[in-house]
């Protein structure tokens, strides 16, 4: 489907930035957005991966459709872990505000393969923490996919880095 189908989907009067749960209410959209988000995933894909909150909700979705594992990369202090049983990295992301994400070890292997999976990229500055976390567990980045992502000076590096599709 174009973007243009889940732009009239999702909910334009909310504050700051869409609301996109619409689209998860509505079993027919949500079916089409899983699957068009997972279908830039490589077939050698392990996992997939997504990114507290909304993230976790697509990500699960496209790992069941795929036939992956999921990871969950998580806000920080969520995950009831010990620090030195976490992958962490810091980020300051569209909101301004100095964030956390964090990766259990343990769940990921040197040799897989993780796509990652969220609803939109602004800054680019989750996914890029997103990322990294996946490279500090010794496995590789698979491809990114979101539903809209701002293709500006912001998320150059990871245009650059990854291979990043977005719906719109
Ligand atoms: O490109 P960026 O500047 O990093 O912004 C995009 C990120 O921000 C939103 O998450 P948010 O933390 O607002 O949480 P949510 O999933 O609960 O809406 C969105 O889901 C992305 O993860």
């Amino acid at each position: 489907m174009e973007y243009g189908y889940y732009h009239r989907h999702l909910n334009t009067d909310a504050v700051g930035r869409y609301d996109v749960t619409p689209l998860f209410a509505d079993q027919q959209v949500f079916d089409n957005l899983v699957r068009d988000l997972g279908r830039s995933a490589p077939g050698d894909c392990t996992h997939v991966g997504g990114v507290e909150a909304l993230g976790l909700v697509l990500g699960a979705a496209v790992a069941r459709d795929l036939g992956c594992g999921f990871v969950p990369v998580r806000k920080g202090g969520k995950f009831p872990l010990r620090d030195e049983d976490l992958y962490r990295r810091q980020l300051t992301d569209y909101s301004g505000q100095t964030k956390t994400l964090e990766l259990a070890r343990g769940l990921l292997d040197a040799g897989d393969k993780v796509f990652l999976v969220d609803d939109w990229i602004e800054t680019g500055a989750q996914m890029w923490a997103a990322c990294h976390l996946v490279e500090d567990a010794g496995a590789a980045v698979a491809g990114v996919s979101v539903l809209r992502a701002h293709r500006d000076e912001r998320t150059r590096d990871l245009f650059e880095r990854y291979d990043v599709t977005s719906i719109g």
